[in-house]
């Protein structure tokens, strides 16, 4: 998605991009793809406190950031010292290879999206000029504005014809909350902050919330940094997580799976608390070596083999798979094959004796998934496919070896 013909395009200063600046790789001096850069960043205030205490790090394009840590340890500060509406006391903050802190204020905001927790609509203009503000502000005609914040609130799941003229006031909380996002994305800056976008909406609504704000984000592909006190939040949309402790020192900065796996300090691991096993499920992924392999059998095979075959194997079943397309039909229970071979049935097969699966989990899916969805049902085994294609089982025991390795 970009600007276009639509009005000036922001880049992050509001000037020429890097890209078409023969300077700017001169000045930058930084990989081409960070996007931003804190470089030993400090912030005290004027009473005294130190937030934010000598921080470095850098953000890669495209990356989305979660900032967690507890309360008052520096997060939101943080944030908004990227787009000035703090000034750092120390240090500085470099946006697209260039050090903005002496940048001009007004442009920097422009290039840069905003959300704050509900929103933080203007409450007297409805949602389509709340969208449409702050391309109005950098130039685009009335008619460009009006088109693309149409087609963020159609992004967003609100659709423009029901929700456009409606005021802040008479949308329900995650409805405001999808406004602020539309609103933040409107004039298609490269980088978003998001200070507890969601935090003011209930679970659920923040689950889809959150499930749409990573399909957006997929999509376009912006560099965000988000601020959420909610650690599954940060496990689930971050590509990486900065955890901080009081002082905003940083204590770890690593994938979810890795910040999960192998937590840097005592506070890290005090901070992901006694539910890091459960929250590694949904930042696992299915691992077809970890998978059972029970015996297959197709409908075709005699019942007098099968009951054998399975008397080799462990389980007190096995799975039917098609003789040709080896796709999963079904299962079958040993106990019902031998009882049936020895009621003197020798001449059935296979496939009378057959038992659909309840479900099956495709092994893109995380541990997470393939989990739940076998809580839900009664069988204590799910195939686990590849389209079609069928590569083993998931149990509770293949989950509770996944996570302990
Ligand atoms: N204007 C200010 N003057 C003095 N201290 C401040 C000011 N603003 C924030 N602080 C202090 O700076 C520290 C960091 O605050 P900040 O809001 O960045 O934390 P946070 O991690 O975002 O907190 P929370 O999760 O509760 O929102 C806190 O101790 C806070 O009290």
């Amino acid at each position: 998605m970009s600007s276009d013909e639509s009005g000036p395009s922001a880049d992050l200063l509001g000037t020429r991009s890097r890209a078409t600046d023969p300077d700017a790789t001169v000045e930058a001096g930084v990989e081409r793809d960070i996007v931003i850069r804190l470089d030993g960043v400090g912030k005290r205030y004027p009473d005294g406190t130190e937030a934010v205490r000598d921080l470095t790090m850098e953000v890669h394009r495209g990356e989305l950031i979660a900032l967690v840590g507890p309360s008052g340890c520096g997060k939101s500060t943080i944030l908004r010292m990227v787009n000035r509406l703090i000034e750092p006391t120390s240090g500085s903050v470099w946006l697209d290879g260039r050090d903005v802190t002496h940048a001009d204020v007004v442009q920097l905001r422009r290039g840069i999206g905003y959300v704050i927790q509900a929103g933080g609509l203007l409450p007297h203009q409805d949602v389509r000029t709340n969208v449409s503000t702050v391309p109005r502000l950098l130039g685009w005609e009335a008619k460009n504005a009006r088109r693309r914040a149409d087609e963020l609130l159609d992004l967003v799941g609100l659709p423009p014809g029901q929700f456009g003229s409606r005021y802040p006031g008479e949308l329900s909380g995650g409805q405001q909350q999808r406004v602020g996002v539309a609103r933040a994305l409107a004039a298609d800056p490269p980088v978003l902050l998001m200070d507890e976008p969601f935090g003011a909406v209930d679970p659920l609504v923040r689950e889809r919330l959150q499930t749409e704000f990573r399909r957006i984000q997929n999509e376009l592909q912006k560099t965000v940094l988000f601020v959420t006190h909610d650690l599954d939040e940060a496990v689930r949309l971050g590509d990486r997580i900065a955890v901080f402790s009081t002082g905003g020192v940083l204590e770890q900065f690593a994938a979810p799976d890795e910040l999960l796996a192998d937590p840097a300090s005592d506070f890290v691991v005090r901070f992901i608390g006694s539910d890091r096993g459960l929250r590694r499920l949904s930042v696992t992924p299915i691992r077809v070596d970890d998978l059972e392999k029970p015996t297959t059998l197709t409908p075709g095979d005699g019942i007098a083999y099968a009951a054998t075959a399975l008397e080799l194997d462990s389980r007190s079943w096995g799975v039917v798979l098609d003789a040709t397309s080896g796709t999963p039909l079904g299962w079958v229970p040993r106990g019902v094959l031998t009882q049936a071979s020895r009621n003197g049935g020798q001449d059935g097969r296979v496939g009378d004796h057959l038992q659909p699966f309840e479900n099956s989990v495709q092994s893109s899916e995380t541990l997470r998934t393939g989990f739940s969805t076998l809580l839900a049902q009664e069988q204590r085994f799910l195939p686990v496919l590849d389209g079609d294609r069928y590569l083993g089982v998931l149990t509770p025991d293949v989950v509770h070896t996944a996570l302990r390795r």
